[in-house]
């Protein structure tokens, strides 16, 4: 169901993505989940305008200003759990290139681990990946979440935070713009992830990562670990050095997934 197209310019999205438009929505990833849940297609994309009770990870709310970029992707990969956080990689370099498409190069964009992209050493956008697993290891449907800040950005924030429009990107670029160039380059990644594994992404992450080499912070639901932050290893998994000369393999999986079934 997608009861009126919204007002504005009318997205163009490949073919290979099924786009449902909403003016508002409670949550484009709540709504996808629904969807998902009901059966929705691999390639659904579900864009808002505006959320009224978005969220972030730990179920933090996620300000949803007007203007600002909204979308949850459903996808259905033939592979296991631990892979599909690999998306969460290929999600932020699409935004990358996205914003690359868009806005002049005055904006550098960087990757911050697990999930933020950051405009000019500020968080741009973050993601969000949701699943429900096969009760086998696989995967029956992931949901990945897109907030990218094109015209606002939260004033207080635990991260600084920044938008396109603030960091200098001229006004007329708007969400509709980044929508459809994070489209074609999120088909691109995802394309060359099933044909040539994660090695090619991850390798692009790593070239723009924030923090690599750096003492860096990790959350996770029950510890907060500090020490270096040395690399990915192949399945995308962080690699830290602890201060005690061990190193401790997090897996992005571990901190994404709050829905996990
Ligand atoms: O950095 C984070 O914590 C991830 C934020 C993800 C926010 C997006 S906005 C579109 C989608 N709908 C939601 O409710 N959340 C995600």
């Amino acid at each position: 169901m997608n009861p009126e197209p919204v007002k504005g310019r009318q997205p163009k999205l490949p073919p290979a993505y099924r786009l449902v438009q909403l003016e508002e929505v409670d949550s484009t990833s709540s709504e996808a989940k629904r969807r998902a849940a009901e059966g929705a297609e691999d390639g659904t994309l579900i864009w808002a305008r505006r959320q009224s009770a978005a969220y972030g990870r730990r179920g933090r709310p996620w300000d949803s200003g007007e203007g600002n970029l909204f979308l949850s992707l459903i996808v259905r990969p033939d592979c296991t759990l631990a892979e599909a956080a690999q998306l969460s990689f290929l999600t932020a370099l699409a935004l990358g290139d996205a914003v690359g498409s868009v806005a002049p190069p005055m904006i550098e964009v960087t990757y911050k681990w697990p999930n933020d992209v950051l405009f000019n050493a500020r968080k741009g956008a973050g993601i969000l990946l949701e699943s429900k697993g096969d009760g086998h290891g696989g995967l029956e449907w992931l949901v990945i979440g897109v907030g990218a800040n094109v015209t606002s950005f939260p004033p207080e924030s635990r991260f600084p935070a920044t938008s396109l429009h603030f960091e200098g990107c001229p006004s007329s670029v708007s969400a509709v713009d980044l929508l459809e160039a994070f489209s074609r380059h999120m088909l691109s990644w995802v394309n060359r992830w099933l044909d040539d594994g994660f090695a090619p992404g991850r390798q692009a992450w790593l070239n723009h990562a924030h923090g690599l080499s750096e003492d860096i912070e990790v959350r996770l639901p029950q510890e907060t670990l500090s020490g270096r932050f040395q690399g990915l290893d192949p399945q995308g998994a962080l690699q830290l050095a602890l201060p005690d000369g061990s190193t401790r393999s997090i897996a992005a999986g571990e901190v994404y997934f709050p829905d996990s079934t």
